[in-house]
């Protein structure tokens, strides 16, 4: 028995030891007594550690607030480090930290970027990526997703000195010092199905099971009392499917296929890898001492409270799947296809995940049409044991599960599907299944066949849980998906981690840290997502238009004005003719319902918002699709989560979001996937129509922002040459201009809102289905007095859709005496 302890406070925090100051015991698996070695005295200094490692944390706090108010003031174009000593080779280095707000500045013209860069991209954030000058930003998490690859504190200042012009500054010692001291010291390891606190420093686990919390939930008697001491898994033990190692790609090449240039090349980029390079150093330390582990048993009631204890007193447990030795799961024997050969990029996303032999849950972030689908699948070959995929989409299910069985050796009875119109199970011990979040987390009442299906999904334990899309999933679904569905390991898959709330860091402890984050730019490169010429077309207001805009009354149509400017229909109008005749598919984006039935209509062109039907909506996608006559669609924010949308090669947005980083990136990431992207000299292109002098101006800045910082260089077009000689071109004569404005005066003002699509998908689960009614708008009070409200009503409730079914003529024609009628009545009343 343990002696009995002080429950008032954490245990002595002791001085960083190494596993082998530790005392070096036998490598096979024993038992020490928890109570040795121990000293009482030693808790004195816990509290002055910690509060060591919350002052450099608050510091780092203050330092981000002031530098991300310097940047959002966009005060500070260039930060002025002059005041930092250069080492008398600094011309060889490429990086400069600034030791006020620990933000690192990559010169990317230097030979030495490319180190540079793999090593930045393990312990820092990106943050913007020109084509120049990179920067990177050291915070609390990317030293924690470092840690949790494997490296200390001392491999990540080894490497920072490496490349660094200057010396490091001594509240960068001291940043990297607190956070790697305390992330990633302690581990949460399943290990045969039973969860373990594991730590190389049994002095940590000592004062951690010393703790007033854990020692209450540890000490219930079902737990051993003893920590057990072990060798510690051995880092880079295993191989990735799909990598040059993997047996599958090994088998395709030939096992005596003499080295190519190409393999010669990969071997020295392995060699050079800076990451290898200093892990090794720390091996050669070690030489002739196994590294040992001290873990203790944590029943699995008692995780949520260790885990959280943990994290409250600056020790955040990292979780960890040691799938290699798990004896009590089946194991789902499949592989990569013969010959499939993962990318570069996503090799290294997987390196991480995979880094030292155990499976570590947290976010791969990928830009669309980047392969997210192949990552997952590596990595539940890598793991081979039970999958469950969640989806945002039944369709994306059906997606995933026909990409498991292109990629992958499955056989299709162990791939199975669960969704409202589908509950298969798979026939073998274990095998993948693909749902929705929503299917896992509804709440309301399950028919027999649904209930028998989550009571499968919930009764066994799965080796891995890929979460696709998790920008969009709040985090009170994880919450729930986590309470429902037992899975040792998580990955999460994204192309943009951004949200406009805060609710991004959430996701930080719901799933884990951000493992990688790929470089659109040099993707684009590549040739594995395509180049984008990004615009931003300026479109003067015209004078009427200006003069209602200015008026302080009508503030609240200003959006209407804006977006109905004419000048900016007839610059969409010249846009879709010139790109249709290059040959492009063009989606045009409004967020606003009335500007899109407005433009749509005029432009003869189908469009989708929520209140088009969905077999209306399948017939229009299919026919932007397949039918050479239908080279355009107007889509609503309904498009940028809730449909599968076909390739396309042009973007337009006339009226967006206000400032969405996130939607201006996820609607640049529909043209990234174009097929013909590897054409000689072929470009996407997306266009941003703005209305000059108007607030429009500054939302249309703040959205490309992320873009910007990813590389992308928005260029300005003030006049679109030859607009002027276009037949047809809409309202060149002031007297249609001025029926527009009437018309756009007449509408009420909530016409000028954008559709109420929840940014994400999930806020109204269950309710999904009332959004197809879409906006609520109502005409405005002449036009009730007019009697035209109910023709409106008919108007806007009718889709252009009905082109496809040949009635459109006879429609337009309708429509358009409607609103001549309509509009006659109401300038004849005012
Ligand atoms: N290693 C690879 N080798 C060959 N093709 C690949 C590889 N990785 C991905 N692809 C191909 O790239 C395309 C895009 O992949 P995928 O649909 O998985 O991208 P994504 O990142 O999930 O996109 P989105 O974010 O739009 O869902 C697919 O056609 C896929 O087959």
């Amino acid at each position: 028995m343990p002696p009995k302890r002080k429950a008032t406070n954490v245990g002595g925090r002791p001085t960083k030891r190494t596993a082998s100051q530790a005392g070096s015991g036998p490598s096979s698996p024993q038992t020490i007594d928890s109570s040795d070695e121990y000293s009482e005295s030693g808790n004195e200094g816990n509290d002055s550690e910690a509060e060591r490692i919350s002052k450099a944390l608050s510091k780092f706090t203050t330092n981000t607030k002031l530098q991300e108010k310097q940047s959002s003031a966009q005060e500070q174009v260039f930060t002025d480090l002059s005041y930092l000593e250069l080492k008398p080779d600094h011309y060889d280095r490429p990086l400069w930290i600034d030791g006020r707000t620990n933000k690192i500045t990559l010169e990317t013209f230097s030979p030495m970027r490319k180190q540079a860069q793999d090593f930045l991209i393990t312990i820092a954030e990106p943050k913007s990526r020109p084509q120049f000058i990179h920067e990177y930003q050291l915070t609390p998490h990317s030293l924690y997703a470092a840690v949790s690859v494997g490296l200390t504190a001392d491999d990540i200042l080894n490497g920072l000195n490496k490349f660094l012009k200057t010396p490091i500054p001594k509240t960068v010692v001291e940043f990297i010092q607190a956070c790697t001291q305390s992330f990633g010291v302690v581990k949460l390891v399943l290990k045969q199905n039973k969860f373990f606190l594991e730590t190389s420093d049994p002095q940590i686990l000592r004062m951690l099971l010393k703790d007033e919390k854990i020692s209450e939930v540890l000490s219930k008697g079902r737990v051993d009392e003893n920590i057990i001491q072990e060798a510690a898994p051995k880092l880079n033990t295993m191989v990735i499917p799909g990598t040059n190692d993997a047996a599958g790609v090994r088998q395709q090449l030939g096992q005596v296929k003499p080295a190519t240039a190409q393999d010669t090349a990969d071997a020295e980029k392995k060699e050079s890898d800076i990451l290898v390079a200093l892990r090794a150093e720390d091996d050669d330390e070690d030489i002739g001492e196994q590294k040992q582990v001290y873990s203790r048993e944590v029943p699995n009631e008692s995780v949520e409270v260790v885990t959280k204890r943990c994290q409250d007193i600056g020790y955040p447990a990292l979780q960890e799947y040691d799938f290699n030795n798990d004896r009590v799961n089946p194991t789902l024997d499949f592989d990569l296809k013969p010959g499939t050969k993962i990318r570069d990029y996503q090799e290294k996303s997987l390196g991480k995940m995979f880094g030292n032999g155990r499976a570590k849950s947290g976010i791969i972030v990928l830009p669309c049409g980047a392969g997210k689908t192949l990552v997952g699948i590596t990595a539940a070959c890598t793991i081979k044991k039970g999958t469950v995929v969640l989806c945002t989409s039944s369709m994306s299910v059906v997606q995933w599960r026909n990409e498991f069985l292109k990629w992958s050796d499955l056989h299709p009875n162990d791939i199975a599907v669960f969704t409202s119109d589908h509950k298969e199970s798979f026939t073998g011990k274990t095998g993948v299944i693909v749902t929705t979040y929503s299917m896992v987390t509804q709440t309301r009442q399950r028919a027999h066949d649904a209930q028998k299906m989550m009571d499968f999904l919930t009764a066994r334990e799965w080796g891995l849980m890929i979460l696709d899309e998790v920008h969009v999933v709040p985090a009170s679904i994880f919450r729930r998906v986590g309470g429902t569905i037992k899975a040792h390991s998580k990955l999460g898959l994204t192309a943009t981690l951004l949200r406009e709330d805060e609710k991004i860091e959430d996701l930080n402890f719901l799933i884990g840290p951000k493992l990688y984050e790929a470089n659109w730019m040099e993707l684009s490169e590549q040739g594995h997502i395509a180049r984008v010429q990004c615009a931003e077309v300026w479109c003067p207001m015209t004078t009427e238009f200006y003069q209602e805009y200015m008026k302080k009354d009508n503030h609240r149509k200003n959006n209407l004005l804006y977006v109905m400017n004419p000048r900016k229909f007839q610059a969409c109008q010249f846009l879709i003719d010139y790109h249709e005749k290059r040959g492009d598919k063009i989606i045009v984006f409004s967020d606003n319902v009335y500007a899109l039935q407005t433009y749509a209509l005029k432009l003869k062109k189908a469009y989708i918002y929520g209140g088009t039907p969905q077999q209306e909506r399948m017939r229009i996608l299919e026919n932007f699709q397949h039918n050479d006559q239908v080279n355009t669609i107007f889509l609503s924010k309904i498009g940028d989560t809730s449909l599968d949308l076909p390739e396309a090669t042009c973007l337009i947005q006339i009226s967006s979001h206000y400032g969405s980083r996130r939607q201006e990136a996820q609607r640049l990431g529909r043209i990234l996937r174009a097929k013909r992207r590897n054409d000689e000299g072929f470009n996407a292109f997306f266009y941003s129509l703005v209305s000059k002098d108007t607030q429009e101006m500054v939302y249309s800045a703040k959205r490309q922002a992320f873009l910007i910082d990813q590389g992308y260089a928005f260029k300005v077009i003030t006049h679109l040459q030859g607009i002027d000689k276009l037949e047809n071109l809409a309202y060149s004569t002031i007297s249609e201009r001025k029926e527009l404005l009437a018309e756009v005066m007449l509408q009420n003002e909530t016409a000028g809102e954008q559709e109420q699509v929840t940014d994400d998908l999930f806020s109204s689960l269950g309710s999904r289905t009332k959004r197809k009614s879409g906006p609520k708008r109502s005409a405005g009070m002449l036009s009730d007095l007019s009697g035209g409200q109910g023709m409106a009503y008919i108007e806007y409730n009718k889709s252009v859709n009905k082109d496809f079914k040949s009635k459109h003529k006879s429609l337009f024609r309708t429509m358009k005496d409607n609103r001549a009628k309509h509009r006659q009545k109401i300038l004849d009343k005012a």
